[in-house]
């Protein structure tokens, strides 16, 4: 990520290429940020790949890149669509970066969940038409970037796994993250995957209706380019419209309690017991590794 003088973030500064359009609007040919790559080439349809080495987890730092890559994107006339992916093999997105979540400050915590409501606010709430071309495992935040996507096409790797595992780290999956999960696959799958913090396998997901396809994963660039144009022959505002109506309730709901949201997480993620949670969920992953 790099900063302006101003100390706010400025994305991809200096690696734009910036294009002209047919019809005269400018267009980002290819835009390099530090955590993502980002392309926008004439067809209006840009790629997003994470590229956050191991695991793309979602540090506050990934977050703030990730939301001022939307903003842009949104704001971009030329730009109707995007596909999101990973640059990393196996790996989607790790979710939350836990280390983000541990022996910090109060601030820190505050400023690191504004952030990812944030990117939720954005990326449920785009106008863009959005694929998630799931290329690895997306566990717990990982799921909830795919989940927001309109569309998601995953890898047929029975190794690849996605779901909101929180309860199995010992913490709670927060109200919109589970609003978003009921939407994608109905209340009583919700609750038991929920409750049991599941990671479902690529073919499970697909049955729940987690993920909507799976395909080979040399196929799947290619199936998400073909969905994309599906959506895209329909009008944008009427499409636009409709999904409004679909996610209007879901988004309005966090944006009238976002303070208190963000209070809540501060006070559950400060108590020692979920402290030790995490700390050792974080030593299981270690060990787990040797
Ligand atoms: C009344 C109710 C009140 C409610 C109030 C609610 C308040 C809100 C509560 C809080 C809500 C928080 C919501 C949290 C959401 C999250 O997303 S938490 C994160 C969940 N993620 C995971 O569980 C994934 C853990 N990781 C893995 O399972 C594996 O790493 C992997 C992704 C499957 C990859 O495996 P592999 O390729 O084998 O790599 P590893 O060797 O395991 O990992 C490489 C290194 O990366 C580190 N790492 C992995 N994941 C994370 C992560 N999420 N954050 C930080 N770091 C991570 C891992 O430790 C390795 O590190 P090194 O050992 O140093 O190399």
């Amino acid at each position: 990520m790099l900063l302006s003088g101003s100390g706010k973030p400025q994305f991809g500064e200096g690696n734009r290429e910036v294009g002209e359009a047919p019809l005269g609007r400018p267009v980002w040919a290819a835009v390099g940020g530090s955590l993502m790559s980002l392309c926008l080439p004439f067809t209006g349809v840009a790629t997003m790949k994470f590229k956050s080495p191991p695991v793309n987890s979602l540090s506050l730092e990934f977050l703030t890149e990730f939301s001022i890559s939307l903003e842009k994107l949104e704001n971009n006339r030329a730009c109707r669509g995007v596909i999101i992916t990973s640059t990393l093999p196996k790996i989607f997105s790790s979710g939350l970066d836990i280390t983000e979540m541990c022996g910090k400050s109060m601030e820190h915590y505050t400023e690191f969940w504004r952030a990812v409501q944030e990117m939720w606010l954005r990326l449920y709430g785009s106008n863009m038409v959005t694929v998630a071309a799931v290329n690895g495992s997306s566990p717990a935040g990982g799921c909830l970037v795919a989940m927001s996507c309109d569309y998601r096409i995953m890898a047929e790797n029975p190794k690849f796994s996605i779901g909101l595992n929180e309860a199995q780290l010992g913490i709670v999956a927060p109200f919109w993250f589970k609003d978003t999960f009921v939407n994608v696959v109905g209340h009583r799958i919700a609750e038991r995957s929920l409750q049991l913090g599941s990671l479902h396998p690529a073919p499970e997901a697909h049955k729940l209706g987690l993920v909507d396809e799976l395909v080979p994963e040399e196929k799947l660039m290619e199936r998400a380019a073909a969905v994309m144009a599906q959506w895209l022959a329909l009008p944008d505002h009427a499409r636009q419209l409709t999904k409004t109506m679909m996610r209007k309730a879901v988004l309005d709901r966090l944006v009238a309690h976002r303070e208190e949201d963000i209070k809540n997480f501060v006070t559950f993620v400060s108590k020692e017991s979920i402290q030790k949670s995490l700390r050792m969920y974080m030593e299981m992953l270690k060990k787990r590794k040797s």
